[in-house]
């Protein structure tokens, strides 16, 4: 075989080809790009010697039901997983985006995948089917226990998702409001020590990383509200707990993209993680002390009549871990995102510091209150709009076929086709929105152009699979962002604004270097 290899190599390289050798690199890195490809070919298909195998691929690449699709010439070969686009890291998202303005709203990305931008094909994957998560989704699964996040089974979500769901309810979440007030008070005052330390050097403004604070403060509430516990991330920048999940979300978002490799890789839970918490909710339950929050929430539910709706400790620990993942470095982008578009939009930042300056405050009252705050339509059509132009998971929610359906009417897809509902080509596609790449939270206020685009808006994706966290992660937002917009003004640092323009997804989009340094005054 590499005696096979090194002579096609060499074909192509030019050695023995005088005519081809005019350029050596240029065909040099054919040569071993092809030589590449077809190892890769003849390796991914070895165990499959069967010649009808052969015939079948063959068929179902240029005459099978995806044939029709549009796509890189390759993608019709190779079953590849969606690391093949991510190169540099954390750039599939924006190949996906490439395509889609090559090929259209239907891409074939790989032989049995499709990445989609059509707003009414999303409804029917992610809503009217509501079809299954992607087998990709399992790569993340601990010790093969799956969660609510990561389970492909429908009946295992469901039950498990009718457990939890009360403690996301928005009467529930109403009462998390002192959690959140106690980290936006930290996050205020570190702020806000900052400037003081600054003034007392002669120095107007402090430089302050908003980016890595917000991430810290996001990762405070989740701390609060799902762990029992105070990381302090705010005030002392680090964790013992928070730094094992932080790993393994590193890990977690390269076997996400390669779950052929994840399969073989042995996953547990870390003993320190699953020691310490045990230990949390040991001393919850010894002490009989009830707290407002999710974890007290789950905790109820160890030892509730019926089984169906019993979870166990390890399930409990698994789901607060995912809610740790899932839950703050979303939540903390979208704020990072959101100041950075009124740095560079600052009619925008006006507008909405006027609407909350416009508030009137009780007399001692020193925070402006998720009652003050929720229905604030300026503050809410900023939130929109910086979900809209940077959702948290940009690359799109997969999911798969499991009988043959046919998309608006149109589009037959076979079974056992992977669908990617591709939330940044959507939400930020022409046929949808005017100035489609400008950040313009105007285009909320209209409650009729709203409704209209009501489905090349998914952020928080749509249907069964929805995500549980959008109330929570709201109000969080409306809170932090009105009280920090109140109390400080934020300038933009020229170097920051431009090294933020290097975007990458490693599970949640985010900045290439994760920081965004801003100069901070204080207004009150
Ligand atoms: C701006 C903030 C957030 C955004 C944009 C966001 C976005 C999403 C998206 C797009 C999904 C679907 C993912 C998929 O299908 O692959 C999802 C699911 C999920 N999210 Fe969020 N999320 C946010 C905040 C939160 C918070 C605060 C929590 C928990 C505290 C949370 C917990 C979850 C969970 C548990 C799921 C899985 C739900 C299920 O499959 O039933 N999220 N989120």
């Amino acid at each position: 075989m590499s005696t096979l290899l090194n002579r096609l190599q060499e074909l192509v390289a030019g050695s023995t080809v005088p005519y081809l050798s005019f350029n050596r690199d240029i065909v040099d890195k054919v040569g071993r790009t092809t030589g590449l490809l077809v190892a890769t070919y003849v390796v991914t298909t070895a165990s499959r010697t069967l010649p009808i195998y052969h015939f079948i691929r063959a068929y179902s690449a240029f005459f099978g039901p995806l044939s029709k699709y549009p796509g890189p010439f390759l993608a019709k070969l190779f079953d590849w997983g969606d690391g093949y686009y991510d190169s540099p890291a954390g750039t599939r998202y924006l190949k996906l985006m490439e395509l889609h303005k090559k090929y259209g709203h239907i891409v074939r990305i790989a032989q049995n995948k499709l990445s989609i931008s059509d707003k009414d094909m999303i409804q029917q994957i992610l809503v009217t089917d509501d079809l299954p998560k992607g087998h990709n989704y399992e790569a993340y699964q601990i010790d093969g226990h799956p969660t609510m996040f990561d389970t492909t089974d429908k009946t295992f979500h469901k039950s498990r998702r009718r457990i939890v769901s009360p403690a996301f309810s928005l009467r529930y979440i109403g009462t998390m409001e002192p959690l959140m007030r106690t980290a936006t008070a930290n996050l205020d005052g570190v702020i806000t020590k900052s400037i003081n330390e600054a003034n007392a050097e002669g120095r107007e403004y402090a430089k302050v990383d908003l980016w890595m604070m917000l991430q810290h403060f996001a990762m405070d509430i989740i701390g609060l509200a799902a762990f029992g516990t105070e990381f302090n991330m705010v005030t002392t920048g680090h964790h013992p707990l928070t730094t094992i999940i932080s790993n393994r979300l590193k890990f977690t978002s390269f076997i996400g993209l390669h779950p052929k490799i994840s399969r073989w890789i042995p996953k547990s839970q870390d003993p320190y993680l699953v020691n310490f918490m045990k230990d949390v909710i040991q001393r919850r339950i010894d002490s009989g002390e009830k707290r407002q929050d999710i974890l007290d929430y789950l905790i109820g539910t160890l030892n509730t009549k019926s089984e169906d709706d019993r979870l166990k400790i390890d399930d409990i620990i698994n789901e607060v871990v995912l809610f740790l993942i899932a839950g703050s470095e979303t939540t903390s982008n979208t704020m990072g995102f959101l100041f950075m578009e009124m740095l560079n939009n600052p009619h925008v930042y006006e507008k909405l510091r006027n609407e909350i300056d416009a508030i009137e405050m009780e007399e001692g009252q020193t925070m402006l209150q998720n009652n003050q705050v929720k229905a604030l339509p300026y503050l809410n059509a900023v939130i929109e709009e910086a979900l809209r132009l940077h959702p948290a998971n940009p690359g799109g929610a997969l999911r798969r076929t499991v009988n043959d359906i046919t998309l608006v009417g149109k589009h037959h897809i076979p079974k056992n086709t992977t669908v990617i509902a591709m939330s940044m080509a959507t939400q930020t596609h022409p046929d949808y929105w005017e100035e489609a790449d400008r950040f313009m939270p105007e285009r909320w206020l209209d409650p009729a152009e709203a409704k209209e685009n009501a489905m090349a808006w998914f952020p928080f994706s749509a249907g069964s699979r929805n995500c549980i966290g959008k109330a929570f992660s709201l109000q969080e937002m409306r809170i932090c962002v009105s009280n920090l917009v109140k109390r400080f003004e934020f300038l933009p640092i020229e170097s920051s604004m431009e090294d933020a323009k290097d975007r990458r997804q490693f599970i949640t989009l985010g900045i290439a270097k994760n920081t965004f340094k801003v100069r901070a005054v204080l207004r009150t």
